[in-house]
C-alpha cells in the first residue's frame, strides 16, 4: 500500500514504520517512464522506498517556467502506487521552508558554474539545498537520479562526498522514447512540430557518439542541431565524464541543451573517443 503524506510530521511517522534501508527517489512529479524507472531500480533493492514530490521554487531564474510547470498528483499517486512505492511525500512550499527562503544554502563550487549553472544562474544551489533537505527529511540511506540531468547527478554526487553525508548516490541511465527522445515532464509543452524539432537533440548526440575522433563529434553533432529551424542551442559540449575538459581518449560525454519553441531541454550521451580517427564529413 502507498502511503501520501504532506506534513514532515506525518512523513516521520511513516518513516519509523520502515524495516531497514530507506531510499528516495526525488522528483518534481508530472511523472513519466523515467521517473517508473528510477522507482523500479530502487525497488529491487530496497523494500521502502520513498518518492518525494515538490517543485523546488528555489531551483528556478526568474523567467524560467516554476509556475507553469505541470502539476499532476492523482496521476502521479497512481504511478507509483503502480511501482509499489511505500510513501509519497508531497510537502507544501511551508513545509520544506517553513522559515521562508533558508539563509543558509549549498554552494555547488566550480562544477556547478559551467552548462546549466552558467545558463541559469543560481539553480545548482536551489537544488542542492533542497536535496539536501530531502535526505534529512526522509532518512534515506540510498537515493536515485537519473543521468538525463547528468550535471546534476554529478554535483549531487560530489555534495554527498565532500561533505561525508552518507548516502549513497545511485545513477540511472536516461529512459527515451522509441524516436530517442529523452523523457522529461517538459516535453508535454511541445506542439506535434515541436516534438519533431526536439528530435534533433538526440539524433545530434547520437550520431556525434557514432564519431571517435573529438573535431568529427561535434561537427557532426553541430551540423545536425544548425539543420534544424526550431531548435535554438544553448550549449554543445564535449567533456570528460566528470564533466572536465575532454580526455583525448577513453571515455567522454556529450551535451546538449536547446530552446525548443519556449521549452528548453536538456539531454546527454556516453561516448568513447579515438584520436586520429576522424574520417571526413
Ligand atoms: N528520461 C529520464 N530517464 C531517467 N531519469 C530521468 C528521466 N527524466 C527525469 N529523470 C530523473 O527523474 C528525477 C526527477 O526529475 P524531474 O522531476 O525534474 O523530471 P524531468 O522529466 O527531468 O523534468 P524536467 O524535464 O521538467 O526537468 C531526476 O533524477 C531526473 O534525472
Ligand atoms: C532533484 C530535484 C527533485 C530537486 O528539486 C530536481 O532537480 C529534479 O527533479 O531533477
Ligand atoms: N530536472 C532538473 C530540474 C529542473 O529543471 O529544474
Amino acid at each position: 500500500m502507498t502511503v501520501l503524506v504532506h506534513s514532515r510530521a506525518a512523513l516521520a511517522a511513516e518513516l519509523a514504520k520502515a524495516p531497514g534501508e530507506i531510499a528516495v527517489v526525488m522528483t518534481m512529479g508530472a511523472l513519466h517512464e523515467g521517473h517508473r524507472q528510477l522507482m523500479r531500480v530502487a525497488r529491487e533493492r530496497s523494500a521502502f522506498v520513498v518518492v518525494t514530490i515538490f517543485v523546488n521554487p528555489l531551483q528556478f531564474g526568474p523567467n524560467e517556467d516554476f509556475e507553469k510547470y505541470p502539476r499532476t498528483l492523482d496521476d502521479d499517486l497512481a504511478a507509483c502506487r503502480d511501482e509499489g512505492v511505500t510513501v509519497v511525500f508531497a510537502p507544501s512550499r511551508d513545509d520544506v521552508y517553513p522559515g521562508g527562503a533558508p539563509s543558509i544554502t549549498m554552494h555547488p563550487g566550480p562544477l556547478g558554474e559551467i552548462l546549466e549553472g552558467e545558463s541559469r544562474p543560481g539553480h545548482f544551489s536551489g537544488m542542492l539545498t533542497v536535496v539536501q533537505k530531502l535526505l534529512m527529511l526522509t532518512r534515506a540511506n540510498v537515493a536515485y537520479f537519473g543521468e538525463k540531468d547528468f550535471q546534476q547527478l554529478a554535483l549531487i554526487r560530489r555534495m554527498a562526498r565532500d561533505l561525508d553525508m552518507g548516502v549513497e548516490i545511485v545513477g540511472v541511465p536516461t529512459v527515451r522514447e522509441i524516436d530517442g527522445l529523452a523523457l522529461s515532464s517538459r516535453n508535454r509543452f511541445l506542439s506535434p512540430d515541436q516534438r519533431r524539432s526536439a528530435l534533433a537533440l538526440s539524433r545530434a548526440l547520437r550520431e556525434g557518439a557514432a564519431r571517435s575522433d573529438p573535431d568529427s563529434v561535434l561537427a557532426v553533432a553541430h551540423k545536425i542541431l544548425a539543420e534544424e529551424p526550431g531548435v535554438r542551442v544553448d550549449y554543445l559540449a564535449l567533456t570528460g565524464t566528470d564533466l572536465g575538459a575532454a580526455p583525448e581518449s577513453g571515455a567522454a560525454r556529450l551535451l546538449v541543451a536547446a530552446k525548443v519553441g519556449s521549452t528548453r531541454l536538456i539531454d546527454n550521451v556516453a561516448l568513447q573517443l579515438t584520436p586520429g580517427t576522424g574520417a571526413p564529413l
